[in-house]
């Protein structure tokens, strides 16, 4: 089967409760059920005799102590939780989902197991956070009828079937000579766009790099600053005389929206942004810059003038082959919703406010 129609597949049976097995070559099939989506009856129809690992990430897991290691430099690694008989489906939820952990304390004690297969592993780390689920796993059932290749889901984290699919005319607030130009991939559902402002004058392009944040540019959510930043990146490039912005669909920093607003509920405990996205499992920042570095390729500009505070953006698009000739400040004012935020950007993931 197609890469892509593997893993829209394997996503649509992950988001429905439905099993999926992960076929690494060289290693035996890892067959697993998403346990954010699962049920009692799902887990019993998928481990008749009830004793099951579990599959979590290294952050979820440091988390839970479970290691007694910080999480892992790459925050997608692998944890196997060894069959135990007080694990069962509810105790599952609890390991999986952090909304309960200073509420209820968890039963155990839990082992962790060697991994026997690392790359279908990792591989279905990285598949829950392209489905917007909670990276945990009930592992190990019966063999499912969907199946992957961890290379379909390689492939669908590269930018490099991204063509341009179609531009007209946009004129917006602060720029009413703009452009939109839509972009699309075979492997990803993702549907990315640039707007082109002004017109070039032979100096590089002024370029933001906007990440899709739903409550803050479409809500005027005062919990980020996303909003006030996108509205002054258009201003910004429309005095330069001409730039780029891309509005990338990367929510939540990779994470997905309700992963986002997990992590906002956890933020209501009192846990920062940072350590927020580590409880639920992931990366504190899980976008690949390849995919803008891809769209400015399109657009024809190789060397560009950054508009960020965050030096791993400008990093992430040297990495990809685009050439920062220099990073333009982005800061807004802050408000008192958004002070905190905006001091862990700060002092925990290097911006330079
Ligand atoms: N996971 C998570 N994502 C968040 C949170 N707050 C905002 N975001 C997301 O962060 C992204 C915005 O980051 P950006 O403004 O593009 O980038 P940045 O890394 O802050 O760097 P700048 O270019 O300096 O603004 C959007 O996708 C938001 O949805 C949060 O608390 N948790
Ligand atoms: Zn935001």
């Amino acid at each position: 089967m197609n890469a892509a129609r593997s893993v829209a597949r394997a996503i649509d049976a992950l988001r429905r409760g439905w099993p999926i097995a992960i076929h690494a070559p060289g290693e035996a099939p890892l067959p697993l059920l998403a346990i954010e989506t699962a049920d009692p009856l799902g887990v019993a129809a998928f481990a008749p005799g009830g004793d099951y690992p579990l599959l979590i990430s290294s952050g979820r897991a440091a988390t839970l102590k479970l290691t007694n290691q910080l999480p892992a430099a790459d925050p997608d690694t692998p944890v196997a939780i060894e069959p135990a008989p007080w694990l069962d489906f509810s105790t599952a939820v609890a390991l999986a989902d952090p909304q309960f952990d200073l509420a209820t304390p968890l039963k155990g004690p839990f082992r962790t197991m060697a991994i026997d297969r690392p790359v279908a592993s990792l591989a279905a780390i990285r598949l829950a956070r392209i489905a917007g689920l909670l990276p945990a796993f009930v592992i190990d059932g019966r063999d499912p009828e969907v199946t992957i290749d961890p290379a379909a889901i390689d492939r669908h984290q590269d930018a490099a079937g991204l063509h341009l699919a179609t531009r007209a005319r946009l004129p917006v607030e602060g720029a009413e000579d703009a452009e939109i130009v839509a972009f699309r991939s075979p492997d990803s559902a993702d549907e990315h766009v640039a707007l082109l402002i002004g017109q070039p004058n032979g100096s590089p392009p002024l370029v933001r790099l906007h990440s899709e944040c739903l409550t803050g540019d479409v809500l005027g959510s005062l919990k980020c600053d996303c909003g006030p930043q996108l509205r002054a990146a258009i201003q910004a490039i429309r005095a330069n005389g001409w730039g780029i912005l891309l509005y990338l669909r990367q929510e939540g920093r990779g994470i997905g929206l309700v992963n986002k607003l997990r992590a906002y509920a956890l933020q209501d405990q009192g846990f920062d942004t940072v350590d927020a996205n580590t409880r639920l499992g992931f990366a504190v920042d899980a976008r690949d810059f390849g995919v803008a570095a891809r769209m400015l390729d399109l657009l024809g500009q190789r060397d560009v003038r950054l508009l960020t505070n965050n030096p791993a953006k400008v990093a992430g698009l040297e990495a990809a082959g685009v050439s920062v000739v220099e990073r333009v400040p982005h800061a807004l004012p802050a408000n008192p919703h958004n002070a905190r935020y905006l001091a862990t950007k700060r002092d925990r993931t290097g911006h330079q406010l």
